[in-house]
């Protein structure tokens, strides 16, 4: 597709583990409602308007791009695509986020569920992501991402967020091969779009477990951890297969902080901490072998900008400066002052230098 020359490859390097002059810097979320020209455009667009039009989720992935020095482009989308894409409605409502109106409810409701040809109604990704890797023309390295397979079957069947998923968790207790069938389903999907993804431009992928939290260490070991082992090695494996380089992975599993030694042996690059997490611990725990991604907490970007500085030193100390990716412990949140993610980001370009 003769992309352009990839002029800042930090990301894909401290991914490798290979040396950096410092650590690169991205930011979860960084495409979103915290910038006021991503709020102008969804007064004129509905939500997955814009993850179904090309142009424009190629014009918001660049926004943060052009304001700040950041070393890596996340597409923007949503994990709520694939749900999609296995043919339920999803409608993102104000005020309250993203709400289906018809939850699964019962084991039989994956019946309704149609995983034929769906990887082709994502093709509106592929494309966005073609598009936006020219638009980028190499500054830096173009991002994929999907949700995990927990995660995603979790909103199927909440319907909207949730302080306990236990709607969900009652499907893991009561209909275990259910829940396992769904998974694979959403699993077989999932491997399917993320080398699709990497064939349309993707120079790297995240798998985002942001429910992690909800699982028993018991619960992990069934029902996340052999689904995001299973999606690492088969698009390694396709990619392989295809004859097509193979792109850094990242798994994010939010508050899973017990299955830290287990994901540093999926077969992921890289290992996202969420913000209660220690660095030191983590890496003396995780070994050299996978790169850190994180941590910082998002609400410290709320923080005068002299002390968001002082605790980017303190973490970047902590993480040291070989094999970390820097970021927030999750998404930055929509009341940030843009100011501020710049200040973040300028602060970590400043303290991770290699000495
Ligand atoms: C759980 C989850 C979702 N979506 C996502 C996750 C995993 C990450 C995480 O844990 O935060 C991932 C996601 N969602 C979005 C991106 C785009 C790329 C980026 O900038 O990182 C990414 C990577 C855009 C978005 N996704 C959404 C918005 C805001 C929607 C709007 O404009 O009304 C954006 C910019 C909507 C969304 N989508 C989702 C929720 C819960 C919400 C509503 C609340 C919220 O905004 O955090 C589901």
């Amino acid at each position: 597709m003769n992309f352009p020359v990839l002029q800042n490859d930090l990301i894909l390097r401290a991914a490798r583990g290979q040396p950096t002059e410092r650590a690169p810097v991205w930011v979860m979320r960084q495409a979103g409602r915290y910038l006021p020209e991503f709020r102008k455009m969804r007064e004129k667009h509905g939500f997955f308007d814009i993850c179904q039009t090309p142009e424009l989720a190629c014009e918001i992935t660049l926004q943060p791009i052009r304001r700040f020095p950041l070393d890596a482009a996340i597409i923007f989308s949503d994990i709520l695509v694939v749900p999609q894409a296995l043919g339920m409605v999803v409608e993102m409502r104000p005020g309250e986020g993203p709400v289906f109106p018809e939850p699964l409810n019962m084991p039989d409701d994956l019946d309704k569920l149609c995983s034929k040809d769906s990887v082709e109604k994502l093709q509106y990704v592929f494309d966005a992501l073609t598009l936006t890797r020219h638009k980028l023309e190499g500054k830096v390295p173009l991002l994929g991402f999907t949700g995990a397979p927990w995660t995603l079957m979790s909103y199927m069947i909440e319907g909207k967020g949730s302080k306990t998923q236990a709607k969900a968790k009652k499907w893991l207790y009561q209909h275990p091969e259910a829940s396992q069938k769904l998974l694979q389903m959403i699993t077989n999907l999932n491997v399917d779009y993320l080398v699709g993804q990497v064939k349309a431009g993707a120079q790297m992928l995240q798998v985002f477990e942001s429910h992690g939290e909800f699982l028993t260490q018991e619960l992990f070991d069934k029902f996340s951890l052999p689904y995001l082992t299973a999606i690492v090695e088969q698009v390694k494996g396709k990619l392989k297969a295809d004859g097509i380089p193979e792109v850094p992975m990242t798994v994010f599993a939010k508050g899973a902080h017990f299955a830290l030694e287990q994901l540093a042996r999926t077969g992921y690059d890289v290992i996202g901490l969420d913000w209660t997490m220690n660095p030191e611990s983590s890496r003396a725990r995780v070994g050299n072998n996978v790169t850190l991604q994180g941590n910082l907490d998002p609400c410290a970007l709320y923080a005068p900008k002299e002390e968001l500085a002082e605790k980017v030193a303190k973490m970047a100390l902590a993480f040291g400066s070989h094999r970390w990716i820097a970021n927030l412990g999750h998404g930055i949140y929509p009341d940030v002052d843009p100011d501020h993610m710049e200040a973040f980001v300028e602060a970590v370009q400043k303290f991770s230098v290699k000495k």
